[in-house]
Formats: C-alpha cells, sequence, structure tokens
C-alpha cells in the first residue's frame, strides 16, 4: 500500500513573530529546530522509512527535511527540492503582522486572506523590499505577486501528479517537507475536500501526517503519527 508521509516545517522566525511570511525565506526559530528534530525521532521510533524525499526551494521546509533525516540516521536518502512545493505568495501582505492587520482591517477579510479557496491577497508592490525577482532560485520562472490556495494548488498538483505521483506508484515511500498551505494544497486533493470546506484544514508544524493511499492513490487513512 502506497504511503505518503507530510510534514510542514518546524516553526519559523516569522511564524514567531506572527508575520504573514509566503516566499519570504524566513529560516526556523529555535523552537522550529526542536520540532523538526522530534519529527525526526517520532518517525523513527514508529518504525518510518523513505525512499525519496521532496521539498520546496524554501530554507525552513529543506532543513526540517535534514533534521528530520539526521535523526533517522537518512541524510543519504535522494532529496528533489522545487519551487512548486512552495508556501502560498502572501503578496502585499508579506512582512506584515496579523495581529496588526486583525486590528487595521478586521478578523473577518484577515480570515479570508488566510484561508479562503479563490481570494488572493492583495499584490506585492513593485518596489517591495520583498519582491524575488532577482532571487537565482527563481531565474527562469515567473514569481506570482500573490496566490489564492487555488493558484497554489495550480502549480502544486501537476508537481504532485508528475514527479510525486509516479514514485508512489513504483512502492517508493514518500515524504514531503513543505508548507502550511503547499499542504493544504495537497491534503484538499488527497482527501477530496469541498473548496467550501478546506477554510477549516489547519495543519500544525512539525507533526508528520501519513496518508495511506490504495492502488489509484486515493486516500484509504489519515492520521498524525503522533496519534497511533
Ligand atoms: O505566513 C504564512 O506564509 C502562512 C504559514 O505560516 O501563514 P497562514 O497560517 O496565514 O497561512
Amino acid at each position: 500500500m502506497p504511503t505518503l508521509v507530510l510534514l510542514r516545517h518546524g516553526q519559523s522566525q516569522w511564524n514567531l513573530e506572527n508575520r504573514f511570511t509566503g516566499w519570504w525565506d524566513s529560516d526556523l526559530s529555535d523552537k522550529g529546530i526542536a520540532e523538526a528534530r522530534a519529527a525526526g525521532r517520532l518517525l523513527a521510533e514508529k518504525g518510518y522509512d523513505f525512499d525519496r524525499c521532496f521539498t520546496s526551494v524554501q530554507t525552513r521546509a529543506i532543513r526540517t527535511l535534514h533534521l528530520v533525516l539526521h535523526e533517522m540516521e537518512r541524510l543519504w536518502l535522494p532529496v528533489t527540492k522545487d519551487w512548486q512545493l512552495n508556501e502560498r505568495h502572501y503578496g502585499g501582505l508579506t512582512g506584515l503582522n496579523k495581529q496588526e492587520m486583525i486590528d487595521k482591517v478586521g478578523a473577518e477579510q484577515v480570515k479570508i486572506w488566510r484561508r479562503s479557496f479563490d481570494i488572493p491577497p492583495p499584490p506585492l508592490d513593485a518596489d517591495s523590499p520583498y519582491q524575488l525577482a532577482g532571487d537565482r532560485r527563481y531565474a527562469g520562472i515567473t514569481v506570482p505577486q500573490s496566490e489564492s490556495l487555488k493558484d497554489t494548488i495550480e502549480r502544486v498538483l501537476p508537481y504532485y501528479e508528475g514527479e510525486i505521483a509516479p514514485a508512489l506508484r513504483r512502492g517508493e515511500r514518500v515524504v514531503i517537507s513543505a508548507h502550511g498551505n503547499s499542504l493544504r494544497a495537497l491534503e484538499k486533493h488527497l482527501s477530496n475536500i469541498a473548496d467550501a470546506d478546506i477554510v477549516g484544514l489547519e495543519i500544525p508544524t512539525g507533526q508528520p501526517i501519513v496518508y495511506e493511499l490504495d492502488k489509484e492513490l486515493r486516500a484509504i487513512d489519515r492520521f498524525y503519527v503522533s496519534e497511533r
């Protein structure tokens, strides 16, 4: 039975500071490092092992994966990094404080920006210090200026179908270290969650989630490794 483990990175410095992050490359906080190590120890203790690893091109997800694999004595496993697994781009909200925005525009609007299916945040200003156009890791791609969850799904799913699903069909055990919203995009597909219901899905940092899949890669079971 194909098994897929999803892992949201440990707490980042900007998670700690309660700032909208998206594609900005905020590294892990000390707590995030501890969460990642604990996740690796938990996976090893419960007997999990992997053949292939996938992550984004963002430091917090890559570093989480490395810390996990180090704890599992599996740093030698093949790792594929791709921008299509990046966090949803937070547009003009990037860098702002979430509580300050709630105080300014109200909790309802902030919830729409954070969790709605197809309403993107306002675009990033052309002269914003958070523009990534000159970042070498994004050479050759058009960096979005803002993304809704729907936009995120439109780049996460083709990557899953093209690169990850074939590995699962070959019987490889796969772990994906990624982000709250790139994983919500994937979970929406795997668990067949309706557009209106995806607003309720929250994914905690550093808690590995197991998907047991059938031959057609439909979810048979989904649980947190810590629960069983
Ligand atoms: O800031 C972000 O990029 C994300 C994940 O940390 O936040 P949110 O919970 O609002 O999707």
